[in-house]
């Protein structure tokens, strides 16, 4: 990356405060953009959704992944349960979107309660194991809760079998109007299909795993048996590991980071399968370089930039995300090692300035918390719009729920650091409700910035960007007016 016209910044940046020039292209389609990292995660998209308990969940992780993202599952849930995650997305069809499965004789009323789960917001009635009726939202519409699924659900439209060629499966869907097709295997449901899910399978490669399972990343944090926990991560199948710390480049991370890395190369030796640990947050050359020093393949960088995050209003410390990130991907890049922009990503700009300001991965939280994927409910607030709880990983709440086995003098002593907030609302985008939906926005803008730059790949990116300095008039102008003025 470049500054345009050999400009010097005299302070720090974020992603706010810069824009990206065009340069001549030889790129004359967006969709000839490749986005695959080479940070050793095996993602095909540069988006890993943040490590947060409102925001990383199972669902989460199995439809970022789907479309070539990872998801990390927090810290902060217990190993049964991670466990059970992992297991989850790898039973996920890689293809198929994961139904909402419901039985027959079920009341409308539970139906209700999950239906809002998936973005095709249907549910697939089943019955031994095979798809005998679908019900859509409009289905239940003025239905009394106490009736039973059967009596609202209508016969499948379309069914299809696995392994069904996509342009078909579009085209009967389309015939038939019907929204989405159960897929089955031998009469057994194993995922369905929406007209969106089969364009977006043309477009996005699914992050697999070396068995063609879908990938998912775990975080510990750097107190306990951090190697122990690294291990049993591992061993349930993570893809990635993330030691995950507010202030990384401290004593305690530089000691817990080797055994991690030990745990790992074990891991390796016994399975064949390399998992990169990724180590943060830090916004320092020097932080990434002792980070790398310790073991890390991949550094997290950003201090203050998160949604949630009230660090800097608290203790003042933090960087400016864009320069943080570039100054650390500079550093780290001399040294074969590579960053994780994480936090402050707002819009698909942020996306694309984050990768050239240097980053190999762009990490998102409290953005695709809006989504009807991550882990909360969703609620109604009094103007009817819908939201889902955020809450940061320092706030009251997730301190509260990460101290659950102290004393009740060491959880009080831990209650007097807060560094996030507790309840945030996220508004869910009724034009965009699901993750998908917003992953598709990103990317576009993504592929779009690259061709600006003339560049095809992640690395040409980096190369190839000019960025400019703007005030705030600058960013202002750039904002779409939705009304006159
Ligand atoms: N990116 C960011 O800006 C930030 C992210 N977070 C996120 O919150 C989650 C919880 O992280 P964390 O609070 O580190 O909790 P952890 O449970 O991971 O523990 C942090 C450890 O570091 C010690 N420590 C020393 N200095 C600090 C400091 N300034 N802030 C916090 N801990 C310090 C703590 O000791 P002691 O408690 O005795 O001081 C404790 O042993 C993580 O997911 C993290 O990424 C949190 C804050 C900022
Ligand atoms: N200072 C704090 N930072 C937090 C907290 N919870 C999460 N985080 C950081 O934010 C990013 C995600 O940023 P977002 O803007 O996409 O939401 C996450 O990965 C953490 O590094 C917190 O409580 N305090
Ligand atoms: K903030």
């Amino acid at each position: 990356m470049e500054f345009l016209n050999g400009t010097e910044p005299v302070h720090d940046l974020t992603y706010n405060d810069v824009f990206m020039v065009p340069s001549r292209s030889s790129v004359t389609s967006r969709l000839d953009v490749d986005l695959s990292t080479s940070d050793g995660t095996g993602t095909t998209l540069p988006l890993v959704v943040a490590n947060m308990t409102a925001v990383a969940g199972r669902r989460m992780a199995e439809t970022v992944a789907r479309r070539g993202g990872i998801a990390v599952l927090p810290q902060d849930i217990p190993l049964p349960q991670v466990r059970a995650t992992i297991g989850a997305v790898k039973d996920s069809h890689p293809l198929y979107e994961t139904p909402i499965t419901i039985e027959p004789g079920a009341p409308v009323a539970q139906l209700l309660s999950v239906m809002s789960k998936r973005a095709h917001q249907a549910a697939v009635v089943v019955e031994d194991g095979s798809p005998v009726g679908i019900v859509l939202e409009s289905d239940t519409e003025g239905v009394d809760r106490f009736s039973s699924v059967r009596d609202v659900m209508q016969p499948p439209r379309v069914v299809l079998e696995e392994g069904v060629e996509p342009r078909a499966a579009f085209d009967l869907l389309e015939e038939t109007r019907a929204g989405m097709a159960p897929v089955v295997v031998a009469g057994r449901l194993a995922g369905v299909l929406t007209r969106t899910g089969i364009v977006r399978s043309g477009i996005y490669t699914p992050a697999l795993d070396a068995t063609g399972r879908l990938r998912v990343g775990a975080a510990v944090g750097i107190n306990g048996d951090v190697a122990g926990r690294a291990s049993e991560l591992l061993d349930a199948g993570a893809d990635v590991l993330v030691v995950d710390t507010a202030h990384g480049h401290q004593d305690k991370m530089i000691d817990v980071l080797p055994a991690v890395v030990r745990a790992r190369d074990e891991h390796e030796a016994a399975t064949g399968v390399r998992v990169a640990v990724a180590a943060g947050n830090v916004v320092s050359r020097t932080g990434t370089l002792e980070l790398v020093e310790a073991g890390a393949d991949i550094v997290k960088v950003g201090v203050g930039p998160g949604a949630m995050c009230t660090t800097r209003m608290m203790t003042g410390v933090g960087r400016p995300q864009f320069s943080a990130v570039l100054e650390c991907s500079d550093a780290a890049r001399e040294v074969g090692a590579h960053v994780w922009a994480d936090g402050g990503v707002k819009y698909p700009r942020d996306v694309a300035l984050a990768l050239a300001a240097g980053a190999g991965s762009v990490m998102v939280g409290s953005w695709f918390a809006g989504t009807l994927e991550s882990p909360g409910d969703l609620i109604r607030d009094a103007d009817g719009r819908l939201y889902k709880e955020s809450f940061g990983m320092a706030s009251a709440r997730a301190v509260r729920h990460r101290t659950r086995e102290m004393s009740a003098f060491d959880r009080a002593r831990a209650a007097l650091f807060e560094e996030g907030i507790s309840s945030g609302r996220m508004f869910v985008d009724p034009a965009r409700p699901g993750v998908e939906d917003l992953v598709d926005q990103i990317v576009s803008g993504v592929r779009s910035a690259f061709t600006y730059a003339g560049a095809r790949t992640i690395g040409e990116f980096h190369t190839r960007a000019v960025v400019g300095l703007q005030g705030a008039a600058g960013y202002d102008e750039g904002r779409p007016r939705h009304t006159s003025w």
